[in-house]
This record gives C-alpha cells, sequence and structure tokens, in this order.
C-alpha cells in the first residue's frame, strides 16, 4: 500500500524512520486522526487547523502548507481507493544528534497512513463501559501531542478493568476520557469539559456543540464532579474514530437505567446527517 512521507506518496515499505528522529526518542511531534467515509475525509479543515495550532504551540515549523498537505491527503484516498477508514497523520520535529534542547534547524518527518475502521455501529446502540481514574497526565492536553504515555496508561486502567474508556478527573473534577471527550446530560440539559490546557478541543466535541447552537438545545461548557457523573441521566463520548458512544456503566454502577439515553440518540442522529451531509454518496 502507499503512505504519505516527507511530501510524496510512497510505497509503504519505503517510509523508514531514522532511530534519532525526535518524534521517536522524544515524543517530540503532533498528529491526527481524520475520518474517511465513503472515500471523503469528514471535517478536514478543522483537522488541518488543529495539526498547525498544535505545531505551533510546539514552536515546530510545518515546511509544508495546509494545500499541499490537503493535496497529498486526497491523492492517498484515490491512490489506496478508500472507502470508511480512518488516516493517520503525523508531523515529528525531525532528525538530529539525540538532545533535549529543540534544535534551531532540523527539517519535520511528515507521514500519513490509512487505518482501517468501520462505524462503531454496535457500540453506538449499546454503549459502553467507563471506570473513572485520576488525570495524571501534564497540563498540555489541548496539543494533539504523540506524547501519549499518559493516555497509554490510563486506557489501560479501562482495558485491565474490560471497559472501553477511563474517565479522567482533577481534583475530582471531570476532565476528558484518555482518548475522548465526556459529555453529561441532566434534566435535559448537557455539561462537557471547557476547551483549555486540561482537555484535547476534540473536532467531534466542537461538531457537538455546533449541533447543540443549531438545534438550541441547552448546554454548558463547564467541569462537573465525579459524583454528579455517576448520578447522570446520561453520559456519552465523543471521538473522530467513535463518533458519539453512549457509557452505561461505570465503576460496574448503571448510569440512568443503563441503556442509551434519548438526548445521546438524537445527537446521533444528527451527527449521522451531518456525516451523509458532508460525505454521502
Ligand atoms: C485525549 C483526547 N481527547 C479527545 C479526543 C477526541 O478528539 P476528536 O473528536 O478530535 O477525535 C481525542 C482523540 N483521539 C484520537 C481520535 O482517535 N484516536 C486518537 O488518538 C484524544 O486523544
Amino acid at each position: 500500500g502507499k503512505v504519505i512521507f516527507n511530501g510524496h506518496i510512497v510505497d509503504r515499505e519505503k517510509a523508514i524512520i531514522h532511530i534519532e528522529d525526535r518524534g521517536f526518542q522524544f515524543g517530540d511531534g503532533v498528529y491526527e486522526v481524520i475520518r474517511i467515509y465513503n472515500g471523503k475525509p469528514f471535517t478536514l479543515k478543522e483537522h488541518i487547523d488543529r495539526l498547525y495550532a498544535s505545531a505551533q504551540k510546539i514552536y515546530m515549523e510545518i515546511p509544508y502548507s495546509k494545500q499541499e498537505i490537503t493535496d497529498l491527503i486526497i491523492n492517498l484516498l484515490e491512490q489506496e481507493n478508500a472507502s470508511t477508514c480512518n488516516l493517520y497523520l503525523q508531523i515529528s520535529r525531525g532528525v538530529v544528534p539525540r538532545n533535549h534542547v529543540i534544535p534551531e534547524t532540523v527539517s519535520p518527518t511528515l507521514i500519513g497512513y490509512l487505518m482501517p475502521g468501520t462505524r462503531p455501529v454496535d457500540l453506538m446502540k449499546t454503549g459502553g463501559k467507563a471506570v473513572i481514574t485520576e488525570d495524571l497526565r501534564w497540563h498540555y492536553c489541548d496539543i494533539k501531542s504523540i506524547s501519549l504515555l499518559g493516555a497509554v496508561l490510563a486506557k489501560k486502567k479501562a482495558t485491565d478493568a474490560g471497559c472501553l474508556e477511563a474517565i479522567l478527573h482533577r481534583d475530582g473534577i471531570i476532565t476528558e476520557g484518555s482518548s475522548t471527550n465526556i459529555w453529561m446530560v441532566q434534566n435535559g440539559k448537557l455539561f462537557t469539559h471547557p476547551a483549555n490546557q486540561f482537555i484535547l478541543n476534540g473536532i467531534t466535541r466542537q461538531k457537538v456543540i455546533s449541533l447543540l447552537d443549531f438545534n438550541q438545545l441547552p448546554y454548558e461548557e463547564t467541569g462537573f464532579t465525579v459524583e454528579q457523573l455517576q448520578n447522570a441521566d446520561e453520559l456519552f463520548l465523543t471521538s473522530t474514530t467513535m463518533e458519539i458512544i453512549p457509557i452505561v456503566e461505570v465503576d460496574g454502577v448503571k448510569i440512568g437505567n443503563g441503556t442509551p439515553g434519548d438526548v445521546t440518540r438524537k445527537l446521533q442522529t444528527l451527527f449521522e446527517q451531518e456525516i451523509e451531509h458532508e460525505c454521502g454518496h
């Protein structure tokens, strides 16, 4: 198969990463996971904008224009005859002799490739389970960085408990999931953590907010406590690869009546219409 590698589309086996690439040694890089439906990227502009914003926050100049990256992605999708899948896109700082100091000049390494990924339709219907654990990550959560060990160790708490996601809290205030944003529904109103340095401002989160605004559904971007989460009428997570997944049980205790709630299901329908609108046949 073909992949994006430093501005070109190459055979996968030709995309070789140097042992002193700072992405490999320091997790010094930024990334995006972009959803492809019917061969078309969903919310591509938003993802590319965020990629550049993340790069800027780590003082990394991307040596490609947004249009060049867009063209590479469209070219890759055509060459790979893509249908529904996920695109992984990453830019690391590049190759220099190992040193913590960020080098004055270095040429970043760009990679992009398609990963299998069908829509999680069953999970959307049944909902999934989660555990709650302390958010022990750093304070740059707004940067979509490939320094993901904090997220990896949090996700382990979920998988060790046979759950889908680990819901994180900082001093009792729910922030987000290890690789998702978290939403609560209480008396018909939605709540999610404000977009600051303690969460990634998810593209799916932003799309849900635009749907809430357009449909005049009440919501508040505010921190809520672990106790409020446990007593929520409904919970759901959002992410590019998962879309909107109800959370029906947390730490072994049912949320609401233990089945996906009406507000969550309404949002799933509205979100599906967005996908159809942007990536329909
Ligand atoms: C920590 C974290 N929070 C929230 C999200 C949701 O953001 P999006 O709505 O923009 O996807 C992600 C996405 N994680 C990506 C999406 O899938 N796999 C990942 O690593 C994430 O890693």
